[in-house]
Formats: C-alpha cells, sequence, structure tokens
C-alpha cells in the first residue's frame, strides 16, 4: 500500500492548548479514511494540516509527496469540505459549482449534474438561502464532482436527513468504485459510516489512538457476555478493552481475532458476539478516559447492544 499523505511526529499547539500531540500516521491512497474522535479530538485540526490551512507546531506533513502549505502543485489536487462551508454572500447553487468546475483539474460536470438532481438542489437559489441541511448537499456535490485525488470531508452532512446522507452514501461508494481516490471522512455518525470505511483512524484527545485498516477490526472485536468470573478470565487472557458488570454478569469488549480465543470464549460459557466499529470506537475512547482519569464515572449502558 502507498501513502497518499502523512503525519509526521506532528505536534499542533495552539495559544494555551495542544490540539495534537506527536502524531505519526499514513493515509492510504485510494481508501477510503474514518477519521474518527470525539468533540474537540483533533480532527479538524488534522484535516487542515493536511490541507495547508495550517503549519504544525513540530514535525512533518507530507500529502501527495510534498508539504502542503502555500503548495499550488499539491493544493490543486485536494479538495476540503468543511463543516461549516462559507461561500460568498450573493453566490447562488450554479455559481459554487462553475467556481468548482474552474478550480478542480478532475471535475466531472455531468456526475455534478445528476448529483444536484439527485439532492434536488435549487441551482438558481442563493446558497444563503438554503436549508442546513441543503448547504451541506452543495458541499457533498462539490466533494465528489471535485474527484480530486484527495479529497476530505470534515462531518459534510451537518442538518442532512437521514435519506440525504444515504444518498451521499451511495454516490460515494458508487463513483469510488469507477474512480478510485483517497477519501477522508470524519464523522460522529459512525455505525452509518461504518461500511464505507476500509481504514479506521481514531483520535482521542490529540493523540492516535486506533490506526487500523477496517477489516482487521472487524475481525478481531468481540463482545463477550456471561457470569462475571469467567469474563474476568478471558478478558485477562485478551485485550480487554472495556467491561460492565451488573448482578455477578458481565459484557465485555475484547480485542482477538484467532479462533483459539473464540473457542475458549465458548468453552467458557460466555455468548460471543460480533462487536460494531462504533460500539469499539466508544470502549476505547472510554478505556483511554477512564486511564487518565481513574475516578471518572462512567454510564455503564453506554456500550449498548451489539449490532
Ligand atoms: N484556532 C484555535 N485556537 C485555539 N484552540 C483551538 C483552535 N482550533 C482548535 N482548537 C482546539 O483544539 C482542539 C481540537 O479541535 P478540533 O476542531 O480539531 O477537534 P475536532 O475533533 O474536529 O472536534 P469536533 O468533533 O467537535 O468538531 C479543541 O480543544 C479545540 O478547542
Amino acid at each position: 500500500m502507498t501513502a497518499a499523505a502523512g503525519l509526521e511526529s506532528v505536534t499542533m499547539r495552539f495559544r494555551g492548548h495542544t490540539a495534537l500531540t506527536d502524531v505519526t500516521t499514513e493515509i492510504q491512497a485510494d481508501t477510503i479514511t474514518g477519521l474518527l474522535g470525539r468533540n474537540g479530538a483533533g480532527k479538524t485540526t488534522m484535516m487542515q494540516l493536511l490541507t495547508g490551512h495550517r503549519v504544525p507546531t513540530s514535525g512533518r506533513v507530507q500529502v501527495l509527496g510534498a508539504a502542503p502549505f502555500e503548495n499550488d502543485a499539491v493544493l490543486s489536487q485536494l479538495c476540503f469540505i468543511k463543516e461549516s462551508q462559507r461561500y460568498p454572500d450573493l453566490f447562488r447553487v450554479c455559481d459554487a459549482v462553475r467556481a468548482a468546475a474552474s478550480v478542480y483539474p478532475s471535475w466531472d460536470q455531468e456526475l455534478a449534474d445528476q448529483l444536484l438532481e439527485d439532492f434536488e438542489l435549487p441551482v438558481k437559489r442563493t446558497i444563503r438561502k438554503l436549508s442546513r441541511g441543503m448547504t451541506s448537499a452543495v458541499g457533498i456535490v462539490l466533494g465528489l464532482a471535485s474527484r480530486a485525488p484527495l479529497t476530505l470531508f470534515d462531518e459534510p452532512y451537518l442538518g442532512l436527513d437521514a435519506v440525504a446522507r444515504q444518498l451521499f452514501y451511495d454516490r460515494l461508494l458508487s463513483d469510488y468504485a469507477e474512480h478510485p481516490r483517497t477519501i477522508v471522512i470524519s464523522t460522529h455518525l459512525i455505525e452509518e459510516i461504518s461500511d464505507l470505511l476500509e481504514h479506521v483512524l481514531l483520535i482521542d484527545r490529540g493523540r492516535v489512538l486506533l490506526d487500523a485498516d477496517a477489516e482487521t477490526l472487524r475481525a478481531t472485536a468481540l463482545t463477550v457476555s456471561g457470569p462475571a468470573r469467567q469474563v474476568a478470565t478471558f478478558g485477562a487472557a485478551h485485550d480487554l478493552v472495556r467491561s460492565e458488570s451488573l448482578a455477578g454478569q458481565s459484557r465485555a469488549v475484547i480485542r482477538t481475532g484467532t479462533a483459539t480465543a473464540r473457542r475458549m470464549a465458548t468453552d467458557l460459557g460466555l455468548v460471543v458476539e460480533p462487536t460494531s466499529l462504533q460500539q469499539l470506537v466508544v470502549a476505547m475512547s472510554l478505556r483511554s478516559t477512564a486511564t487518565d482519569h481513574p475516578t471518572s464515572a462512567v454510564p455503564s449502558d453506554l456500550l449498548g447492544a451489539p449490532r
């Protein structure tokens, strides 16, 4: 696998706050990567660094083989759709489309027209007068039709209804299948998007907590439940991410993937179920918080039921 972008020992400090601490990671080429993490984890900051909107306090950022900051050759190959994308006051939808068409070398007008129709966007209306969700849809149209070699969506669907979000996932997947490129999406809607993701990068308070391909994650995360003692025995022999107990029964998220581990769980009389990506992300984030703040109370029902 080749890397389309990478951060090497990157620290990003704002006045009085460190948003990223010594982050080293690679964004694989022609892959859909999910950038996950709690509020304030550092996702937007990472995207700003990758798109040359910021320079790291220390460390190196490489995108398509070079540092992105003030590098036109690199920037022309990037498309960054921000959470609250701003447009000039009088811009109509068609003006934004025309402007994007002139900026992105790989722009596909046919795809843009199709997406405008799919999202039922009124092309002559001023963007300022669109609803929150419709404005997000404009960003999605631009991001997909740009066909940029590296496209970053930072929580692209603020206000989008469930049908429009599904439309986004479907169109993204079908266009990506025909035109593979590197896509990074930050989102809190993990459950919805998990099937789309090929790689997962989980950030927690500015540090990388998980950096793995989605297939491996699916194969290595289990939820086991049963008598507390047996769950504890099983957890002690594996990477126990989180467990909760009530009335002598426990439920635990474990990272392991081997057939032997599953057999051991079954032999102990435990119920073994798959762990969804969302459950794993929640469990890992809570473990990280608990490690740093051992006394903080965590609600016991946060793991929810497996898919
Ligand atoms: N310009 C800035 N000045 C000071 N602090 C900042 C600045 N930009 C970001 N931060 C801080 O850096 C941290 C990471 O912010 P960032 O926007 O990257 O998080 P995020 O993961 O995108 O969060 P969310 O999911 O809530 O959008 C936060 O604590 C934020 O307050």
